[in-house]
């Protein structure tokens, strides 16, 4: 086809990819994670090291004189993060660490709760006659949940929250402060808990899709065989090697959170923010909340049927 031609037929609508970027890049991502699991595993640690401020606080003390401090209540800060030119709105929800009272029955209802009120937000601003054009979302996208670093097993709370949660959410499982476990003591423990998790049925994200191509579940595939994440946090920067990183300084020798060497934090960090983002959104909306949605209308609809066969009583 000459120039002239291919001038005279070219209408244009490839620039739509353009014209789509333009206005998501004016609207920002909005990304919604929580981090849940026993109290001091390093939840608020972790997530100021992944994306790279500090974001929400860590109870940990400076000096042992200083008064044991925990989070008690289920808190969401919001943060925006630009980087090129991409805005993301980043809402991390910390949930009090559970699992250490006598009595811990019942200890993950609230945290259920959270989760299926945003679904529930979200579904009441969507029914609305006069709906908004773009409806704040604050769904959960991801909820990274905390293993302790026993090396032996997963507890019997764990078990049962994490089932729990992989049924209305994205679960994405991290050994907290791999650190304390030698290279052969975490292996084992890795494969140990992966056992456990097939065992007790318990379905965590990432999911293949029909629609997936080749590279996209061989990528999943991948991902598996690293789940979970053996990862070290820190907020303090340590100088290896004449350069300044993020690292945990002890006597006998220096982690570098990120080398891929010393722990799976760059795994992790690479998995939620450069491979996955976009489909633990998609997900979340695909999967959980149109599974919300779908029984809520249903259950809608049968009192809706059985409202006229009572009045007629
Ligand atoms: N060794 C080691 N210590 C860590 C790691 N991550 C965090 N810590 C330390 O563990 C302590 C508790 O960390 P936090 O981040 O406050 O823990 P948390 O889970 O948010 O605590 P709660 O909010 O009370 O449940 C702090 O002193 C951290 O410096 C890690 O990977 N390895």
């Amino acid at each position: 086809m000459s120039e002239e031609i291919r001038a005279q037929t070219y209408v244009g609508f490839d620039s739509i990819t353009q014209q789509i970027e333009h206005k998501l890049l004016k609207r920002g991502f909005q990304f919604n994670v929580i981090v849940v699991g026993q109290t001091g595993l390093g939840k608020s640690t972790l997530i100021n090291t992944i994306f790279a401020s500090h974001l929400i606080d860590s109870k940990g003390r400076f000096a042992s004189d200083e008064p044991v401090r925990q989070t008690t209540e289920i808190q969401a800060v919001s943060h925006v993060i630009v980087e090129n030119g991409v805005k993301l709105r980043l809402n991390i929800v910390d949930t009090p660490g559970y699992g250490d009272q006598i009595n811990n029955e019942g200890c993950w209802d609230p945290i259920i709760k959270y989760i299926k009120d945003q679904h529930s937000a979200y579904l009441r601003k969507e029914l609305t006659a006069m709906r908004d054009r773009y409806i704040q979302d604050t769904r959960i996208h991801c909820c990274l949940y905390f293993i302790n670093p026993t090396g032996h097993a997963l507890r019997p709370i764990d078990v049962i929250v994490m089932k729990k949660l992989s049924e209305v959410v994205n679960v994405v499982p991290v050994i907290a402060k791999s650190d304390s476990l030698t290279l052969e003591e975490r292996d084992r423990f890795k494969v140990k808990i992966r056992d456990e998790l097939i065992y007790n049925n318990i379905r965590l994200y990432p999911f293949d899709t029909d629609e997936d191509d080749e590279e996209e579940v061989q990528l999943n595939e991948t991902i598996r065989q690293i789940i979970p994440f053996a990862v070290v946090g820190s907020e303090n920067n340590v100088i290896i090697d004449g350069k300044s990183v993020r690292g945990r300084k002890n006597r006998w020798g220096v982690v570098n959170v990120e080398d891929a060497e010393h722990c799976e934090f760059m795994h992790l960090r690479n998995f939620l923010t450069r491979t996955h983002l976009q489909d633990l959104i998609e997900t979340t909306a695909q999967i959980h909340y149109e599974a919300f949605r779908s029984k809520q209308l249903l259950a809608l609809k049968e009192g809706a049927n059985q409202r006229p066969a009572a009045s007629q009583q």
